[in-house]
């Protein structure tokens, strides 16, 4: 496909046009602890998405990230062009399993679809910036939507194992610490320094996949609720779990808040969804112990729905963003 280049992006109001160029950075790991990291700059990144470009036959207009366990949620792609993260230049690569590390482009029901089978997280050592740059580059690439999934663990009493969780809302606690993927010198040409973040989860989306839910008839399953991100990798202390619960937090996990604060950053409209992979153990009596195998196994055995239902919520967003070029 033809390259793009920095005055060639489709969204003028998010990339106004560059005051100056803005060089390489070294940030300090961008939370001050020791990893040295480097910011990509915009051009890098327009490089990754021209690479990408020179590879696929059709822009995506929605990007999904699969979340832990949930890869075969790319499997519904039709016409998919697959491109493995080692393969793309200056691209992170995947070391968590449930993460192959392929970014898959085609179309879920005619629409043009990129997802990624493999996040990238904090604990694999990544600084957050890195965690989040596939956003930046499907922004370039023409991506309006963001649907992210992830697996979660319930801390709302009401949650089962298997519930699937529209996020209704985020708590920052990484950012609370400093620690956030916007953190360094702003290219205005991605978002505003200070970007507002009251309604980060598009209203109108969540109403629509409560509606999907319905005429799916997995209502039942489908809760809205706050989700938060810890650094991980260990999962949370009983101590940890209570005091989430007691600041609102209805699911936890290790994703997703930064790539949605990315993604609303370059004005991406952005759907997430946990599902609910485990309970979260509140209670000393409880002998019950989180780990990984459970996470994927839950994930496994909802693929069929998850697979369905973000079929259908592709499908729906598209006719709002035809309806808002
Ligand atoms: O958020 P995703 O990538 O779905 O995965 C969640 O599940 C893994 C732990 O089992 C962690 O990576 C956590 O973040
Ligand atoms: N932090 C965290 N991440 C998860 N991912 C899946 N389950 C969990 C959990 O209980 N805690």
């Amino acid at each position: 496909m033809a390259p793009i280049n920095a005055n060639d992006i489709n969204d003028a109001k998010a990339f106004v046009p560059a005051k100056k160029v803005l060089p390489e950075v070294e940030t300090e790991a961008a939370n001050g602890n020791g990893n040295s990291s480097k910011g990509y700059s915009y051009e890098t990144l327009l490089e990754i998405a021209n690479f990408l470009l020179s590879r696929i036959s059709v822009k995506p207009h929605i990007g999904i990230i699969c979340g832990s366990g949930m890869g075969s949620l790319a499997e519904s792609i039709t016409e998919s062009e697959s491109i493995s993260y080692e393969d793309i230049p200056n691209f992170p690569v995947s070391t968590v399993e449930g993460h192959h590390g392929k970014l898959v482009f085609g179309k879920i029901s005619g629409v043009p679809v990129v997802a990624m089978q493999g996040r990238f997280h904090y604990y694999e050592g990544y600084p957050l910036w890195k965690c989040c740059l596939p956003v930046r580059v499907m922004k370039l690439l023409g991506v309006k939507t963001l649907i992210a999934t992830n697996a979660a663990g319930g801390l709302n009493p009401s949650y089962k194992i298997g519930d699937v969780m529209i996020v209704k809302d985020h708590i920052n606690m990484m950012g609370f610490a400093g620690n956030n993927p916007l953190h360094g010198p702003n290219d205005e040409r991605f978002g505003p320094r200070f970007p507002p973040m009251s309604k980060a989860y598009n209203y109108e989306y969540r109403n629509i996949a409560k509606e999907v839910a319905k005429e799916l008839n997995i209502d039942n399953i489908v809760k809205e609720g706050v989700y938060t991100c810890l650094g991980g990798p260990n999962f949370e202390t009983v101590a940890e779990l209570n005091m989430l619960k007691m600041v609102g937090v209805d699911a936890v996990g290790m994703s997703t808040v930064h790539e949605v604060i990315t993604a609303r950053h370059c004005d991406l409209n952005v759907f997430a969804l946990s599902l609910i992979t485990n309970e979260c153990v509140t209670s000393y009596e409880n002998n019950d112990e989180a780990n990984h195998e459970e996470v994927l196994d839950v994930g496994r055995m909802r693929q069929d729905i998850l697979r369905l239902f973000v079929n259908k919520l592709v499908e729906r967003f598209a006719l709002i963003e035809a309806k808002n070029p």
